[in-house]
């Protein structure tokens, strides 16, 4: 079966036609055929009904047409007259509709010299067949051939109503596109050149190679030597969110924020002026701040609202004139009193329910239940639009519930509507090991169903990179400032200060750090309360392990492994904070690992035993 992107149940289909034929492409192709149904393609962003891509075969263009035959009043090369509904329309040859967007499309990929025949009298030309065809769906190949239809089209580049029936032989079905191919040559495609083509193709699967979370998709860009795309499971998921209540279960650094907002943007884009707005929320504020920023910059960020929770709360409050909690409590007292005030007032309408065309919610596995319960009630009941990112094991701020707990007791429906996202790429081969090592026992159980929490243990995409250092010296100073000189040294080779962490389990730590980094005249900041951090800044970003969830930074420093779990701790709790913390890091990991504690000893003996 063929990969189909949007899912079947997620495309909108223009005619019956139209879904039978991605029917009949869906179960008559073999799994090793993408087909993408009515995306936007190429520098027009143009949507053909149909665009296929086999390693072996190369890349077909399809228009369907559901015309009877009575419909079609006079057929040239050129130009077609109709009349669909009693109105005479003229209209392009719809082989010429289809070849015009495929010359377009070949264009762009032939702009990509890995893509082009490097040798021969065809160098320059696409290292593989391209083709184009049309499908009538309600003609049949005996109407077409009386009809002289054959004069306008020739008739190898057409399927006909009865050549696509479910009773169609594969060998025939698959033959008839085959033929629509004008040359067959060139061996199979490798799989970074099918990459490579999908980058071109599709703007919007494009994963940022550095900085921001989301790709800003500049068509006219010169092209990159590296082309990250989503992987395939990424780009069918997020091209069939539709309405309705989604979960996704995925490990660190498994996309999920990128599909957030994938689909952020989709929806920001597709909105009108009396659309709702869209509302993406967080626990962790460092996220949120970068989420509002990252929205803001592609200027959506007035119909994309961006918070974590506790902001939104206090928004909340304030826009429609509730009271806030007293600034004399504690601030464990203050937020818990925010949120009630909310609860509160969305019970007797003074907050109404239903303000959003769909809620995000990144870091879900930190949202109390009631907390969910209370933001399932705040998405428009007629789009009912919810999508939740959840990772148990970076679940560090609302571990008492997970036994009891069921989505359905929330209000989310997530039966049926369940994926697992299972790949890591964030962090290299090394980096993901070492955040293993130590967080081992979360990492073991398996997905137990559809409305249960999974522990999902991720996989490596398998990119290689220098093995984690770990530094070892007599005290917290010493390592601090051995720590630094090694962001010096980073900072030598090319990593800008913005891109360089240091995560620390705890203020004490930070404070340490902190002064360390100022006597070596660093620049960095210092994430000590709320509205502290700013994601653009080039300085190295200080703040505790805890925080910096959901983030990432090219180099990351752990502080004080050695003193991980403190005393009194629970060891598994910590173990989550460093597992979230250590996959931080895209390409450099580096821990201070003397003292007392299990972690340091445990890093050290497996990682550098000698
Ligand atoms: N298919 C892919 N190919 C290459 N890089 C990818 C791919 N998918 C995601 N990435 C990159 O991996 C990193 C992690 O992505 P993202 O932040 O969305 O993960 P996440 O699941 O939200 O992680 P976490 O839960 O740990 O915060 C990002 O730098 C993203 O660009």
């Amino acid at each position: 079966m063929a990969i189909l992107i949007p899912a079947l149940g997620a495309c909108s289909f223009d005619s019956t036609g139209e879904r039978r034929l991605a029917e009949r492409l869906e179960q008559k192709l073999d799994a090793d055929y993408l087909l993408w149904h009515n995306v936007p393609i190429g520098p027009k962003q143009t949507h053909p009904d149909f665009v296929l891509l086999h390693p072996r075969r190369g890349l077909l263009i399809l228009e369907t047409k559901d015309w009877k035959l009575d419909t079609i009043q006079r057929a040239t090369k050129q130009m077609w007259e109709i009349i669909p509904n009693g109105q005479l329309k003229v209209v392009i040859n719809p082989l010429a509709q289809a070849r015009h967007c495929a010359i377009q499309v070949v264009n762009a990929l032939e702009r990509d010299a890995q893509l082009v025949q490097s040798e021969g009298a065809h160098q320059g030309k696409l290292a593989f067949p391209w083709g184009h065809g049309v499908v009538f769906t309600r003609i049949t190949r005996k109407q077409f051939e009386a009809a002289g239809l054959g004069e306008a089209i020739e008739p190898h580049y057409v399927i006909c109503k009865d050549e696509m029936e479910e009773s169609a032989d594969v060998e025939e079905f698959q033959q008839r596109l085959w033929n629509m191919f004008p040359h067959a040559f060139g061996g199979a495609m490798s799989l970074p050149q099918l990459d490579r083509a999908r980058w071109i193709m599709f703007p919007q699967v494009r994963v940022q190679t550095q900085g921001a979370l989301f790709d800003d998709s500049d068509l006219d860009a010169e092209l990159p030597s590296i082309m990250r795309v989503m992987d395939l499971q990424q780009e069918q998921l997020a091209r069939s969110l539709g309405d309705g209540h989604r979960v996704i279960h995925g490990v660190a650094g498994s996309g999920k924020t990128m599909i957030l907002g994938y689909r952020a943007e989709y929806l920001a884009k597709a909105s009108t002026a009396s659309s709702k707005p869209t509302l993406i929320l967080c626990f962790n504020e460092p996220l949120g701040v970068k989420l509002h920023s990252v929205m803001d910059a592609k200027g959506l960020a007035d119909r994309v609202h961006a918070r974590h929770f506790h902001k939104w709360c206090r928004d909340q409050l304030q826009a429609f004139g509730q009271t806030l909690p007293s600034t004399n409590a504690s601030s464990a007292q203050y937020v818990a009193e925010l949120v009630d005030r909310v609860i509160h007032a969305v019970r007797l309408k003074f907050i109404p329910s239903g303000q959003y065309q769909a809620i995000l919610i990144d870091e879900g596995h930190d949202f109390a239940p009631e907390w969910l319960t209370l933001v399932t009630q705040m998405v428009d009941p007629t789009t009912n639009s919810l999508l939740l990112l959840y990772d148990d094991a970076q679940s560090i701020f609302a571990r008492a519930r997970s036994k009891q707990f069921s989505f359905k007791s929330v209000g989310v429906q997530a039966q049926g509507r369940t994926t697992i996202l299972k790949i890591n790429y964030r962090n290299t081969k090394q980096i993901l090991q070492t955040a293993s090592l130590v967080a081992a026992d979360l990492l073991t159980a398996e997905y137990q169903g559809d409305d249960r929490i999974p522990l999902v243990k991720p996989i490596s995409c398998g990119r290689d990179g220098p093995a984690p250092l770990i530094i070892k010296l007599h005290n917290l100073r010493d390592e601090a400032y051995a720590i630094a000189d090694h962001l010096t040294s980073a900072h030598k080779e090319g990593f800008a200060w913005g891109d360089m962490a240091v995560l620390c389990p705890n203020w004490e730590v930070m404070r340490l750090f902190e002064s360390a980094l100022q006597h070596r005249h660093m620049p960095h900041q210092t994430r000590w309360r709320r509205g502290d951090y700013t994601p653009e800044g080039d300085c190295i970003k200080v703040m505790t392990m805890k925080v910096s969830k959901g983030l990432e930074f090219p180099v990351v420093a752990l502080a004080g492994v050695g003193h991980m779990p403190a005393p009194g701790e629970d060891e598994k709790d910590a173990a989550r904070v460093f597992y979230v913390a250590a996959t931080r890091a895209t390409h450099r990991l580096v821990m201070g690992v003397g003292g007392p504690s299990t972690f340091g000893s445990t890093l050290q003996y497996k990682i550098d035993p000698a």
